[in-house]
């Protein structure tokens, strides 16, 4: 018997809905389904099992007594069971490393607390599940068809959870892992039915899977698994093992502290696989739309030979679909940031031919599965999702894993792209980046520390310290992120550094910067001007009245609903309306400062250089006065000065008119009045025609300070 606290409700938290529970339902399911069963007949093959001259991690035939209590066992017999459930419940051949089986021996001895870092896909699981069933007392129904195994969570019925006790309460209960979570854990019943289950010397092993979630230094602190650490009071003499692949040296330290770990043996390996490709592509300075690039490289991954040499055979493995001529294998998980991204992202890959899913939160518990299945099946080619899809899912012909934008954290990304190439073969992980994307995570990033820089202030001491603690986890863990998509350097190694690897050389062919430098550096050179230029178009569209939020939030009305809808996934939507007045007007106060420190400075280095004036194509207005306005025979006299002196003019043509011409009043019939009106007309036009100056009939012109038409110009 073991207790393996997952990490629960990660993926709901992550999306934070409503519908988290049946998310976790499904995830533990996954855990216990990937866990357990391994239907295939046994299969007799030789096992190469490295020895080691690590005393702790080896055995010696000599040995005996391992456990306690009167679970004694020689440690021939030990050796002899491992060896066989390695062949006959799982199925493997050798070990994955050296460190695995290492560690899978010390665990197996039971006499020291286990600390396991090691990379995403290295086979932790193994680790804690060989030794589980070894020390189980019938080693015949391990040949069976499953390893008995349950998980007890908010999601079950009080009589499936009744079940799962009645069992746990048997003289010799045939489950041999209970999946349980931090939060359940944490529970006073829960506390006293493992105590319970220590004192009837059934409890052989405390396992806590994803244990950065113990720290405030993890990408993902829980505060419930703090809690954790009390079960050490409840069943002392237990061993403890905690794994993970996403620790550092300061988070690794903090585990060991939260959990109370004594006596630990530590198995630790760098962050490296070899089998990983990692590159970075800028969104905006793509040769094609980015949807286009994405869904090429997509066949690209995924497509292994032209369907013309496969025309006469057919294509039998059903794990293969065809795609135009091309023969598409494995598998694609497209991380975006929202379930409208998700869904968009979706019918734009079917429409490029690619079978693909959507998966999210907003989806019921059924179509979730549904999709999963048809994933996991091969039935469709990629899945676009949301972080929540991939929690406990092994599977290990995952071709591609894109972000369609980064992560919040270095950490989280290592993660989520680690879900690739589980079979060891070649696989990509790619991000796709641009200046939008970096300010919506920065937003995204700033209401979380936010909201905790107001919890640190409400408590005090140590608690106000962890606070702080984890506001700078999570700057450091975007820091480094954005370092990671910004920086010319092996991808690897960003990697390898943040997680304090001891190893940090180049990778030297498995990422974009080491396979071509140059290019990746000028790709970032065009990134890097591409800021600026986002900012002074804005500032022209600013100066035109014609602001709208695109250029905040990347493409477009549609795209701020898209963003509104992620905002909205992790927060709450009053805090998504405040957040994008501030964003904005941060925005706009930050462009406008640049605008006139280029104006004061005159400076001709720097952003953007020097501030030119466009030249625009003068037009005339509809209702031009400037009679011949095509004329250009005046240097420097544009179009718009001649409309506006033209217009004065005119005015003071219009004033002495009025004053000087007062017809009207002098005739009492209307036929009078048109008759002298036809009559001045006809006098002023053929004045005018023969160039001549026409005067009126009243003296007063000079003396009111009219002045002649021609003197006016
Ligand atoms: N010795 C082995 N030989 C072959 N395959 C193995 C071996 N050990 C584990 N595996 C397989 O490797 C895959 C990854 O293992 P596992 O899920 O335990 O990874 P992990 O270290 O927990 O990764 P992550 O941290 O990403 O969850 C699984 O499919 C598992 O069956």
């Amino acid at each position: 018997m073991e207790v393996v606290t997952l990490e629960s409700d990660e993926e709901e938290k992550k999306e934070q809905k409503s519908s988290w529970s049946d998310i976790f339902s499904r995830k533990t399911e996954v855990q216990a389904q990937k866990k357990v069963t391994k239907k295939e007949p046994p299969v007799k093959k030789e096992v190469s099992l490295e020895s080691t001259s690590s005393s702790s991690s080896s055995f010696s035939e000599n040995e005996v007594a391992i456990g306690t209590g009167k679970a004694l066992v020689k440690s021939s017999e030990i050796i002899e069971r491992r060896d066989k459930v390695f062949v006959e419940v799982f199925h493997h051949k050798k070990y994955k490393s050296k460190l695995q089986m290492r560690a899978i021996n010390c665990i197996l001895k039971r006499q020291c607390d286990v600390y396991v870092s090691l990379p995403t896909g290295a086979g932790k699981s193994l680790c804690y599940q060989l030794p589980a069933i070894v020390h189980g007392d019938q080693i015949s129904s391990l040949r069976s068809k499953g390893i008995p195994c349950e998980t007890l969570n908010s999601t079950l019925t009080a009589a499936e959870k009744s079940n799962i006790m009645r069992e746990l309460n048997c003289v010799a209960p045939k489950i041999r892992m209970l999946y349980i979570t931090a939060e359940g854990a944490a529970t006073d019943s829960m506390k006293k039915f493992l105590a319970d289950l220590n004192k009837r010397e059934l409890l052989r092993y405390i396992i806590i899977d994803e244990a950065h979630c113990v720290t405030h230094w993890g990408h993902d602190f829980r505060p419930d698994y703090l809690s954790l650490g009390k079960l050490r009071d409840i069943c002392p003499g237990v061993p403890w093992i905690a794994l993970t692949a996403t620790a550092n040296t300061k988070a690794q330290d903090d585990i060991v502290f939260q959990l109370k770990m004594r006596n630990v043996e530590s198995f630790k390996a760098g962050t490296y696989r070899d089998n990983l490709y990692y590159d970075v592509c800028m969104r905006d300075h793509l040769s094609t739309a980015p949807e286009n690039h994405l869904a090429a490289f997509i066949t690209k991954c995924l497509s292994v030979v032209d369907k013309k040499n496969d025309d006469k055979g057919g294509i039998k493995d059903k794990n293969v679909r065809t795609q135009n001529k091309k023969i598409l294998t494995g598998s694609a998980i497209v991380y975006c940031r929202s379930r409208n991204e998700c869904e968009q992202m979706a019918l734009t890959l079917n429409k490029a031919g690619i079978t693909c899913l959507a998966y999210h939160a907003g989806l019921g518990k059924k179509d979730r599965n549904d999709v999963q299945d048809k994933w996991m099946s091969n039935e469709v080619a990629v899945v676009t999702a949301t972080v929540a899809f991939g929690m406990g899912i092994d599977k290990p012909d995952v071709r591609l894993v894109v972000h369609w934008s980064p992560s919040q954290n270095l950490a989280g990304y290592y993660q989520e792209a680690g879900r690739a190439g589980r079979d060891g073969k070649r696989s990509y992980c790619r991000i796709y980046y641009s200046n939008s994307d970096k300010n919506a995570l920065n937003f995204l990033v700033s209401g979380d520390l936010a909201k905790l820089r107001e919890k640190a202030k409400k408590k005090n001491g140590t608690e106000s310290e962890k606070a702080e603690l984890q506001i700078k986890a999570i700057q450091t863990g975007l820091a480094k992120m954005i370092e990671y998509c910004e920086s010319a350097q092996c991808r690897h190694v960003s990697i390898a550094k943040f997680f304090d690897d001891s190893d940090c050389r180049p990778c030297e062919t498995n990422c974009d910067y080491c396979r071509n430098p140059k290019d990746t550096e000028k790709k970032l050179q065009d990134f890097e001007w591409g800021k600026d230029k986002k900012a002074n178009a804005y500032m022209n569209r600013w100066k035109n009245n014609d602001v709208d939020t695109d250029d905040l939030y990347g493409g477009g009305k549609c795209s701020l609903a898209k963003d509104e809808d992620m905002w909205k996934e992790s927060a709450s939507s009053s805090t998504v309306k405040d957040r994008c007045e501030t964003e904005e007007s941060q925005r706009l106060r930050s462009v406008l400062k640049n605008e006139f420190a280029k104006r004061r400075s005159n400076n001709s280095e720097g952003f953007g250089g020097p501030v030119k004036r466009t030249k625009v194509e003068e037009k005339p207005a509809e209702d031009v006065s400037v009679i011949n306005f095509e004329l250009k025979t005046i240097p420097n006299v544009t179009l718009e000065t001649r409309e506006s002196l033209t217009r004065q003019f005119i005015k003071a043509l219009q004033r002495k008119l009025d004053h000087q011409f007062a017809l009207y009043g002098s005739c009492k019939t209307a036929m009078t009045y048109r008759m002298k009106c036809s009559h001045k007309v006809a006098e002023i036009k053929k004045k005018t025609k023969n160039f001549e100056i026409f005067e009126f009939e009243n003296t007063a012109i000079e003396q009111s300070g009219f002045s002649k038409a021609s003197n006016l110009i």
